[in-house]
């Protein structure tokens, strides 16, 4: 079995290869960092560490690399073959990746049409209907209708904790002992893959949502609040009591978002956040805020970890989400000279002020109740500045 992933990084290697291999799978990583698929064509395998006590590990064998820059056809070679295409490239990289797909999967329908299906494990709702939508676009009319049939985009959600690597092995991944990998079922073409570790769902909504306004929602607080606080670390942020505070509140806000929208069970919902509480306090991983805090406009968007989430609770509550505010205020503090979004949100600032930005960036319509509690939020998190 033939799997070709792209994006050999943190959940690419850390998370998605290892449940391939041990599903007996051969991956193919596809990449445009050279030094690590050299490394992946030279060593064919590499370790995957628990972060934990024992620090248990695995050795992911049957890989290889192709650099998708240099060797293209390599790549449509291998899609030609794939049984599987997976990818974990950030949402912002599908677009950048879809040509290369497009070209692949026409080469396979003129050599075979076995189904194929392509899952994008990425931290965003509907990231393989994007991808599908954006390989269309590469397509004509009538290829479009022939692929329908064949190859299949299955959302997905992908939850595991794999911090930026600082090994002396290149390949080496430190991961979190905790994982989800959940697929929707109903959008696979032909058999449905047997990975062990993929839960198969008829609907993600629920599942995403769920995923990305508790972890990620969560996640933001140690990062933007931690960051604002001159904390380097989750594992530091977690330990202020001003963020253990602010944490729990955004997540009992969007905890009552998800509840009122998908009628979970409430004491079950309590036990998700609370380990993922627990998740963020592992000793045994130590996570920058700059990597959980990147792009800070993607994760300042209308559907993702925060805006969505407080809008819902406004909604159905008819309360402030202050505690997501507060997120959403130290968001827009972000400062991170490496970080291309932090860099041009603090552009629009000086340009425009926190309120046009905020409403540009999250697409919020003028007057949406929201901006104001926001910008309340920006002045009251100046106590937190140590
Ligand atoms: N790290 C986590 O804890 C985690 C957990 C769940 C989901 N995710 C999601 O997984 C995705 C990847 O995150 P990550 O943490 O692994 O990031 P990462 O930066 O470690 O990995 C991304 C990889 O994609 C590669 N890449 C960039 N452009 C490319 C291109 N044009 N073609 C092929 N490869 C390209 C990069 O070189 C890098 O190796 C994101 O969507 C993220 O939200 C991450
Ligand atoms: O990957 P991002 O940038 O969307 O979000 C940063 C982290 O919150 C994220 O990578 C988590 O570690 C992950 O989603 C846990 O499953």
């Amino acid at each position: 079995m033939l799997a070709v992933h792209f994006g050999a990084g943190n959940i690419g290697r850390g998370f998605i290869g290892s449940l391939l291999y041990q599903a007996n799978y051969h991956t193919t990583f596809v990449d445009v960092n050279d030094a690590v698929i050299q490394e992946l064509n030279e060593k064919q395998q590499y370790n995957v560490v628990l972060a934990s006590e024992n620090s248990e590990t695995l050795t992911v064998k049957n890989v290889s690399g192709i650099n998708s820059i240099t060797d293209p056809d390599k790549v449509v070679e291998a899609i030609v073959n794939a049984d599987i295409i997976t990818t974990a490239v950030g949402p912002n990289i599908l677009a950048v990746i879809s040509e290369l797909i497009a070209k692949g999967l026409q080469a396979r329908m003129k050599s075979n049409q076995h189904p194929l299906n392509i899952i994008a494990c990425e931290n965003m709702i509907g990231g393989s209907s994007l991808l599908k939508e954006k390989v269309a676009e590469h397509l004509t009319e009538e290829e479009r209708t022939s692929f329908d049939a064949i190859f299949g985009f299955p959302d997905a959600a992908v939850d595991r904790i794999v911090p930026n690597q600082a090994n002396d092995d290149l390949l080496e991944v430190s991961v979190e002992p905790y994982y989800e990998w959940v697929v929707e079922e109903t959008a696979i073409k032909g058999a449905k893959p047997s990975i062990d570790g993929v839960t198969y769902v008829a609907d993600l909504k629920p599942y995403i949502e769920r995923k990305l306004f508790t972890v990620n929602t969560g996640h933001a607080v140690p990062a933007y609040i931690g960051r604002y606080m001159g904390y380097a670390t989750i594992n530091e942020a977690m330990n202020d009591q001003h963020v253990q505070e602010i944490i729990k509140g955004a997540l009992t806000e969007s905890g009552e978002a998800l509840i009122q929208t998908y009628q979970f069970d409430r004491e079950e919902h309590q036990t998700y956040i609370n380990k993922i509480i627990q998740r963020f306090m592992n000793p045994y991983i130590s996570d920058e805020v700059t990597r959980v805090a990147r792009g800070p406009i993607r994760k300042l968007g209308p559907n993702d970890r925060l805006i969505r989430p407080a809008s819902i609770y406004l909604d159905v509550t008819g309360k402030e989400p202050f505690h997501l505010a507060k997120t959403i205020a130290s968001a827009l503090e972000y400062e991170n000279e490496q970080d291309e979004e932090a860099v041009k949100l603090q552009q629009m600032i000086t340009e425009d002020g926190y309120e046009k930005t905020l409403q540009s960036v999250s697409e919020l319509d003028v007057g949406h109740p929201l901006i104001p509690i926001v910008l309340t939020e920006l002045e009251m998190i100046k106590s937190l500045k140590k």
